[in-house]
């Protein structure tokens, strides 16, 4: 229990986040005139360590020459542990327009990391005078960064959204797979002859919404490897999107619809929801702290719950 109250986080629609290497311009426009809400132009392990200066001035000019609408422009440099990622900073800021919202910082471990790049960037907003704050996202997906996983989520005002990067994060935990996502065939309960199949990814999830909303950050489910399997892509978004998560990437543009689908509420989840706060309304204005609806319990827990499905869908004009 605390007396403070949960900050609200980002009021901006992130339910897709799609990816798309800076040395391939030429998905550039298609990437605008995708659905996606968030636009993650990428520096850093899409693109080959040969192609790094280019990509940026690929980016650069993207923000100046492509028309991104309404979504959330944001480009990913490369990690704190290569020596790209401040040339990265330093050349993407000073030369892209004020179109661009977003870094993504990958390979976060703690608090520091996430320090280090906010002095850079208010430092070179400052001497280019430039007017929008960049908001960061970071990517969690080490070890280091699952352990300090709610000292990141603390760590700049500048923080707006966390994802969790399934392929760095196996490779750094040691587990044993190359899949990227989804279910793992070795990961299963046993029970009279018959495999269960469990979700490895789960508590680092759930770790992850509980830092971000602690924070007011917008927890993000990350890649989805398989793009050519919709059902298991489908099967990882909707439990992300129970554990508490907003959104999820794309690596691939069919799967643009697929989260979208996923993240944006149902018209039924939205008729019920409102209808869970009329009954309370009417509850609580004949003096009742609870009420039953379709045969169930309601209270003020459940006004909270149904809020978060009206809110989501009221973000993204779906009410
Ligand atoms: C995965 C891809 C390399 C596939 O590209 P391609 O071979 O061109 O696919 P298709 O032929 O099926 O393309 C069909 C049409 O779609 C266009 N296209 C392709 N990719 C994109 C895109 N990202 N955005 C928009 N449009 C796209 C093609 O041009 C075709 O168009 P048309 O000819 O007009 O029909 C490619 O999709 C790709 O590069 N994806 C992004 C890869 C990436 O950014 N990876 C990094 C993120 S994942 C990660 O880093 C792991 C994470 O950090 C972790 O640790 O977990
Ligand atoms: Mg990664």
């Amino acid at each position: 229990m605390s007396f403070r109250v949960q900050p609200a986080p980002p009021a901006r629609p992130n339910r897709c986040q799609l990816f798309g290497p800076g040395s391939r311009p030429a998905i550039f426009e298609k990437m605008a005139a995708s659905a996606a809400d968030v636009i993650n132009l990428d520096l850093e392990d899409s693109v080959a360590p040969g192609d790094k200066a280019e990509a940026r001035q690929n980016i650069i000019a993207a923000t100046h020459d492509i028309d991104w609408g309404t979504k959330t422009l944001s480009v990913r440099i490369n990690g704190l542990d290569t020596p790209y990622w401040y040339r990265d900073v330093v050349e993407v800021l000073e030369g892209a327009s004020e179109r661009l919202d977003q870094i993504m910082i990958p390979k976060v471990g703690n608090a520091a990391d996430v320090y280090a790049v906010d002095a850079l960037v208010t430092a070179i907003e400052a001497a280019k005078g430039r007017g929008k704050r960049i908001t960061f996202e970071v990517i969690i997906e080490t070890a280091a960064g699952i352990a300090h996983v709610e000292e990141i989520a603390a760590a700049s005002p500048r923080l707006a959204a966390m994802s969790l990067g399934a392929a760095d994060f196996a490779a750094s935990m040691g587990m044993q797979t190359t899949g990227i996502g989804g279910t793992q065939e070795n990961y299963y309960m046993l029970r009279d002859g018959a495999r269960y199949w469990s979700d490895p990814w789960h508590w680092a999830q759930t770790a992850i919404v509980a830092a971000c909303r602690t924070h007011g950050v917008l927890p993000v489910d990350g890649p989805f490897g398989d793009f050519s399997d919709d059902e298991g892509y489908r099967a990882q978004a909707l439990r992300s999107a129970t554990l508490g998560m907003v959104g999820k990437w794309a690596i691939h543009p069919k799967q643009v619809a697929l989260a979208n689908e996923v993240f944006t509420p149902s018209d039924e989840a939205v008729t019920e929801a409102r209808e869970i706060l009329a009954a309370m309304e009417e509850a609580q204005a004949s003096g009742a702290g609870a009420a039953v609806y379709k045969g169930r319990l309601v209270d003020i827990a459940s006004v909270r719950q149904a809020e978060v499905i009206v809110r989501q869908a009221e973000l993204i004009g779906a009410a």
